[in-house]
């Protein structure tokens, strides 16, 4: 499996990285929020511009993504536009999300993208050309808020993140059983053991699902969330708890 260097950061090695969601309403709210993140010491900070209240503005977008270079000037910086029908705040329609994220890619303010799977293909192949070009990463991803879909579903998503070009495949879904969270865990690690190439990002939600945030070293997850106050998804837990608990769970 190859590893991605962003900065100075590598996925696919070691304990998960961590990553700090920032997720406020106002350019203000961002700003004090980004400030009191950097003393967390996240290893990369991901804007969920689907909060941001004026998200349909792209200036104001870009001149928040400017600001935030200015906090943060060293720290990866990842920009997701989370959907509502994948768990996020409000929607765009399709033409305006790509066009969001191609400024966003364009912009030489951000490292990553978050892309979701779930969309018109060419489009999401033309994006992750735009990004590439600009040397930016793509991680794609998919949510399930309500259930773990089957093992062979969760592999065959992942394997066509890799196909149309992802860097980093990401899938958060609900378990509503133990087993749900085994299911995931058993997934993650037959993709990565049979198929991928890249390293992966996976999460079990909720309470149940807590641990598969911390074990990735172990069943080949390369990053977690952790929360610096609002968490961003169900059974995030803060970042200095995860800072104490991953070098435990080292493979
Ligand atoms: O996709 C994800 C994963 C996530 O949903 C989680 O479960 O930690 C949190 C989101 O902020 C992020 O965009």
């Amino acid at each position: 499996m190859n590893t991605v260097t962003v900065r100075n950061i590598t996925f696919g090695t070691g304990t998960p990285l961590i990553c700090v969601p920032l997720m406020g309403k106002t350019r203000e709210e961002i700003v004090v929020n980004a400030h009191e993140l950097l003393l967390q010491k996240a290893d990369l900070v991901e804007w969920r511009v689907d909060h941001f209240s004026q998200v349909s503005d792209q200036a104001a977008v870009k001149s928040v993504l400017s600001a935030l270079r200015d906090i943060m000037p060293a720290t990866p910086l990842l920009f997701t536009f989370r959907s509502k029908k994948e768990g996020g705040e409000c929607q765009l329609s399709d033409d305006d999300y790509f066009a969001l994220n191609a400024m966003a890619a364009g912009s030489g303010l951000v490292d990553l993208i978050d892309v979701e799977l779930f969309n018109d293909e060419k489009r999401i192949a033309q994006l992750v050309g735009i990004a590439h070009e600009c040397n930016v990463r793509v991680i794609m991803s998919n949510h399930d808020f309500h259930k773990t879909p089957p093992k062979e579903e969760i592999i065959w998503r992942l394997r066509r993140m890799q196909e149309l070009g992802a860097d980093l495949p990401k899938i958060a879904v609900m378990p509503q059983t133990r087993q749900d969270v085994l299911v995931l865990l058993d997934a993650t690690t037959t993709m990565a053991e049979l198929y991928a190439t890249q390293p992966l990002i996976t999460m079990s939600m909720g309470k149940l699902g807590v641990i598969s945030r911390l074990c990735g070293e172990v069943f080949h997850s390369s990053m977690t969330f952790g929360a610096v106050g609002q968490a961003s998804a169900p059974g995030q837990i803060s970042v200095s708890a995860m800072r104490a608990v991953l070098p435990l769970l080292s493979a």
